[in-house]
């Protein structure tokens, strides 16, 4: 089922929440609602699932008006941050818990629903886990639980509000990869809100940066990364060092002064001990591993700027860097924004 947000506003009092939101989901995808806290992701998904009432605007499931039908009609399933599992129900009865509220005339049998919650655990991985009780659980099992529960009266949309937050980090890269995978399996018409730029690169099909209210750009995870709509999105998905430059021919000439600004993520910034074209000086400041890389501080001489650069272990070897040596940088690539251009 695709999802449209048409002119959808959404104000607190005088704050505005979300203004004039327009984007479509297309049916089956799964799509990330991203950006930095306070940007209006969370609202928007609650608006989506009719938890919440647009000032203005509305949203269609499949072309048709939801707006004034109430959840319960809007077939979503959720999946919040805390997992908000019945605690005195097993493993098999909260997946079962959908089912076996539906009113009597849709309600399965009750060996339909016991099948139907041993796929559903088959599905995430738990059917060990049946009969035991949330508080004998991992956080990252009872996410999967929360996911089969949502999944259980199979909805025509999913909502997952930073389903994998309170996880910690390794277990929050090993479930959004399942994630990956489940979707890929199901395909239900998915939006899973995070402010985790790596997650949403991850895992999303398509990827809808949020920034005070508005949509600043929707794209594949390589576009948005690749070819950023503005500075918002260059820095929000990445490092971001800041090179003063003459702008070139064309748009930016027509709208800007001279100088415009580079933006170069850390990973594209070359690091030698001579002097090559386009390099500057610079004076190293700190180096740090990192990883499988290594970070290297540098103070560009005669600006009183630093960057950041980001090596791999086998070229900072070779270069060997020592505090307070000189280096010359070059960004191997860069992007120029000029007002609302990218050139
Ligand atoms: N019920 C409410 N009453 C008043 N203000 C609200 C309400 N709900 C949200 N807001 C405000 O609206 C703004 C957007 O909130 P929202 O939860 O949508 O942001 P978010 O992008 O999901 O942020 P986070 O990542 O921190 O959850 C915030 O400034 C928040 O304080």
């Amino acid at each position: 089922m695709s999802i449209e947000i048409v002119s959808v506003n959404k104000a607190f009092g005088s704050f505005t929440a979300l203004n004039d939101v327009n984007l479509t989901v297309p049916s089956g995808e799964l799509t990330a609602l991203l950006g930095p806290s306070g940007s209006g992701k969370t609202t928007l998904l609650r608006i989506i699932a009719g938890l919440e009432t647009p000032d203005a605007g509305s949203i269609r499931f499949d072309g048709e008006e939801t707006t004034d039908r109430h959840v319960r009609e809007r077939q979503v399933g959720f999946v919040f941050q805390h997992y908000a599992l019945f605690r005195h129900m097993t493993v098999a009865e909260n997946v079962a818990f959908g089912l076996t509220v539906k009113p009597r005339k849709e309600r399965p049998s009750k060996k339909e629903i016991r099948e139907r919650v041993f796929e559903l655990l088959r599905l995430v991985q738990l059917e060990g886990l049946a009969d035991r009780y949330p508080s004998q659980l991992s956080g990252g099992q009872r996410q999967r639980v929360a996911l089969a529960r949502a999944l259980a009266v199979e909805p025509k949309v999913l909502l997952l509000d930073e389903p994998f937050g309170a996880l910690d980090a390794k277990v929050r890269v090993e479930l959004r990869r399942w994630l990956r995978r489940l979707h890929d399996e199901i395909h239900v018409t998915s939006v899973f809100v995070t402010h985790d730029q790596e997650e949403a690169l991850e895992v999303a099909d398509r990827i809808v940066v949020m920034n005070k209210g508005r949509i600043e750009q929707v794209g594949t995870p390589a576009e948005v990364y690749d070819q950023p709509a503005n500075p918002f999105v260059f820095d929000f998905l990445g490092s971001v060092n800041l090179f003063h430059c003459r702008a070139e021919q064309g748009q930016a000439r027509a709208a800007a002064p001279e100088l415009s600004v580079g933006y170069v993520r850390s990973h594209d910034i070359e690091v030698e001990r001579t002097p090559t074209v386009a390099a500057v000086e610079a004076e190293v400041r700190h180096v740090q591993a990192v990883g499988p890389a290594v970070r290297v501080e540098l103070l560009v001489r005669g600006t009183g700027k630093t960057v950041e650069a980001e090596l791999s272990r086998d070229g900072a070897e070779r270069l060997a860097l020592g505090i307070g040596e000189t280096v010359y940088a070059r960004p191997r690539k860069m992007q120029r924004f000029v007002g609302d251009y990218q050139i």
